[in-house]
């Protein structure tokens, strides 16, 4: 409880009216919330509770007494303020200040002092002192003008713009922001945002967007154009937000980041990013057309490639392969067989009078048979099998896996095969193989001794009649080492003058007289001897030579007629042999009557001999060429009648003029039955499809009696004659049966 206040001993007062006052006193000072000292010079005479309280004393009666020295931080501090104090006081004003003090317990506080003399007149009477702790207040104040100090500072220094706004007016901002739009202090306060926008389109749309955003609680973000006061613009990245959520009237604050530079530069990376990634799409499109490039020159080069390895391993034509692959593959087959002691075949195959074709329908006929012959020949091998085109009319068939017997299969099928004529154009073509076979090893170690002992063979079948295979003897390469020799020896023989015709007269059988003789070659050779022309005509048939030699045998006989006309014979006719290749020669015609004329010999007296076979291949073209002849008059006959292939029908259509029965059944007509059927059944035919008919070969009375018996009519043989050089004797025997 505070002490009752003393009555000060210089008044006289009533003693109620004392107490009274005494008890007001007492009363304000108990429940005044500030500290209240009455002070007597330096020296604290009373005070109230508040007092103590403030100062840290457990009660106001340990005050009193107390000197106000002790009650500030130091006596220097004291003097300051009682001095201050004093100069105010006297004039009777109150002197009021905050200053520091210090507690009973050493500490110190801020207080609101505030002092005033009872008496200004009296200062003797003393003074009265309020105290309040204002020790919190000013540590809030303190931290408040901090806060203040950073904010002013954030707000001055911050390198964003920051911008008040209320009523979509600028209440304030800081210099960055007027720094950004290049305005000066204090120049946009008040200006409306639109003032700083790049259009007015542009405010617009954000005015909503932000309005939007804000009025349901929510910050606005985003970018926008503004505009700057000397017309340039800048791009800010925009951050808007209500001061007070739930006061919209306290305006927004707008945080403004200058973002120009930085979209510029993101522009300008976006786009050296563009044309970065344009020049690699660029780059990369060059390089897929140069890879494409690339892929298309290796792709040319490999066809190329392929293409020349083709030219060189195959026969274009027929696509078979040609002799280069047929070697490598050769080679091959051949170290197989060798390391497998496996049998292994060559087949040589040429096909007969392939040239007539060429000759006489022309190349293209002769390409697409050609082409057909070689699908053939394929389809009957087995896949593992070469089938080769070497030359013209030359396949080589290799065989890997085929002895002896294997190969006369294929051989046998291929003749076979051979029998289907070919249809091309209008052309009905059948084409005959002659076919050699030689075997690995005896035949041959190798490719080349291989093939050439297969094709030593094939010429074999050749002179065996065509048609036909033959394999390999060793005697075979002798022969064709002498077939060599007479090729070699028969393309001088013209030159040399060693060929000379001898002529074998034709005998009527009826009369004995002799209307005809044949001609027929001879050759004697200085060193070789006589050669028969059954030997030396298939070689040059072979080479081509039969032409030349042909149509010298023609211009000779033709000659040597005319001699014996003009010597007396002059009924006599003369036969002369023609080989297929000369009768497939288109021009023949004309060459007769160019003979014929020449030698002034007319054209009945020419008989052309022609084998069976001529006109097999080809019958159309033979009709023609035939037809040509006879229109001139020419005679035509069937020479070795019987050992061949004719028929009927074109026997009739070729209008042949005689048949020549072959020797080979004349000979043996004396004990052979069935050559007795055949010659009577051929005579007998002849006369039925009325033709003439000359047994040749005739060396016996029974074989001429023979046929007398069966009405031939005509013979040439020994038994006559043999063929003679054009001298006396021959010249004696024909006027002899002129
Ligand atoms: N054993 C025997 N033989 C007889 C008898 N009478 C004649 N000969 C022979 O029989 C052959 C008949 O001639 P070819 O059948 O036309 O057969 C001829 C003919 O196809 C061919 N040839 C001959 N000369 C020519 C020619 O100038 N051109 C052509 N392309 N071939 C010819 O050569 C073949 C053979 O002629 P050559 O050796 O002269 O042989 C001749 C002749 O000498 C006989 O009583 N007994």
């Amino acid at each position: 409880m505070p002490e009752r206040p003393s009555v000060p001993s210089s008044h006289t007062v009533l003693p109620d009216a004392v107490e009274r006052i005494q008890r007001e006193q007492h009363t304000l000072l108990a429940s005044a919330g500030v500290g209240i000292a009455f002070m007597h010079g330096q020296e604290i005479v009373r005070c109230n509770e508040r007092f103590a309280e403030i100062l840290g004393y457990a009660s106001a009666r340990e005050l009193a007494g107390c000197t106000g020295t002790s009650l500030h931080p130091d006596a220097r501090s004291f003097l300051r303020l009682a001095r201050a104090a004093r100069t105010r006081m006297l004039q009777g004003l109150t002197f009021r200040t905050e200053c520091q003090l210090r507690r009973q317990d050493g500490t110190l506080f801020w207080g609101d002092v505030s002092g005033r003399l009872i008496d200004p007149q009296a200062p003797g009477e003393g003074s009265v002192w309020t105290l309040d702790d204002i020790d919190a207040q000013r540590q809030a104040q303190a931290l408040l003008n901090t806060a203040l100090r950073e904010r002013q500072l954030l707000f001055d220094h911050a390198s964003v713009g920051i911008i008040f706004m209320r009523r979509g007016h600028l209440t304030r901002c800081n210099g960055h922001f007027e720094t950004m739009l290049g305005y000066g202090p204090g120049e946009l306060i008040g200006t409306s945002a639109r003032h700083w926008f790049a259009s007015a389109a542009e405010w617009e749309r954000l005015e909503q967007n932000i309005a939007r955003q804000l009025t349901v609680g929510l910050s606005f973000e985003g970018e926008m154009m503004l505009s700057r006061k000397d017309g340039g613009t800048v791009i800010c990245e925009v951050r808007c937000k209500l001061i007070d959520a739930h006061d919209p009237d306290q305006g927004t604050i707008w945080i403004t980041d200058d973002i120009t530079e930085r979209t510029q530069a993101q522009a300008a990376l976006a786009k050296v990013h563009e044309q970065l990634e344009q020049q690699v799409r660029d780059r990369t499109r060059e390089l897929s057309a140069t890879v494409e490039d690339l892929h298309r020159e290796m792709a040319d080069r490999k066809r190329d490639q392929d293409r020349i390895y083709w030219l060189a391993h195959y026969d274009p034509l027929t696509g078979l392969p040609n002799r280069t692959l047929l070697a490598d593959r050769s080679t091959q087959a051949i170290q197989l067989a060798r390391d497998n002691g496996a049998p292994l075949a060559a087949i040589f195959l040429d096909l007969d009078h392939f040239k007539h074709v060429n000759d006489s329908l022309g190349h293209r006929v002769g390409d697409t048979l050609l082409v057909q012959i070689a699908k053939r020949l394929r389809s009957v091998v087995r896949e593992k099998d070469t089938v080769s085109r070497i030359g013209g009319d030359e396949f080589v068939l290799l065989l890997p896996g085929a002895n002896a017997h294997g190969a006369a299969r294929v051989a046998d099928k291929l003749l076979e095969a051979s029998r289907q004529p070919y249809q091309i154009d209008h052309h009905e073509l059948t084409m005959a193989p002659s076919m050699g076979i030689a075997l690995y090893p005896q035949d041959g170690m190798d490719f080349d001794t291989l093939t050439q002992s297969a094709d030593v063979a094939m010429y074999h079948a050749k002179l065996d009649g065509r048609n036909t295979y033959r394999f390999f003897t060793p005697e075979m390469r002798a022969q064709s080492l002498r077939a060599l020799q007479l090729e070699n020896a028969l393309r001088r023989a013209l030159d040399r003058d060693e060929l000379q015709l001898h002529y074998q007269p034709q005998v009527r059988i009826r009369t004995g007289r002799v209307h005809s003789v044949e001609a027929l070659l001879r050759w004697n050779h200085p060193k070789l001897g006589p050669i028969s022309p059954s030997e030396f005509i298939p070689v040059a048939e072979d080479t081509g030579q039969i032409l030349q030699i042909g149509e010298w045998v023609l211009r000779n006989a033709v000659a040597q007629l005319k001699a014996w006309r003009s010597a007396g014979l002059a009924e006599l006719k003369i036969a002369v042999n023609l080989s297929a290749i000369q009768f497939h020669q288109p021009q023949l015609p004309d060459l007769v009557s160019q003979i014929l004329h020449a030698a002034a010999v007319p054209p009945d007296a020419l008989e052309l001999e022609l084998t069976e076979g001529v006109a097999v291949n080809d019958p159309r073209t033979a009709t023609e060429t035939m037809d040509q002849l006879r229109s001139r008059g020419v005679r035509l006959s069937i020479d070795d009648f019987g050992t061949g292939y004719s028929s009927l029908s074109q026997l009739k259509r070729f209008q042949i003029y005689k048949l020549k029965i072959d020797q080979s059944f004349v000979q043996d007509l004396d004990h052979d039955g069935n050559d007795r059927a055949i010659v009577s059944a051929i005579i007998r035919m002849a006369q039925a499809l009325g033709m003439q008919t000359t047994a040749e070969g005739v060396e016996t009375d029974a074989q001429l009696q023979f046929l007398r018996d069966m009405g031939c009519d005509e013979a040439q043989g020994y038994y006559f004659s043999r063929p003679l050089p054009p001298g006396e004797e021959l010249l004696d025997f024909l006027k002899g049966r002129a």
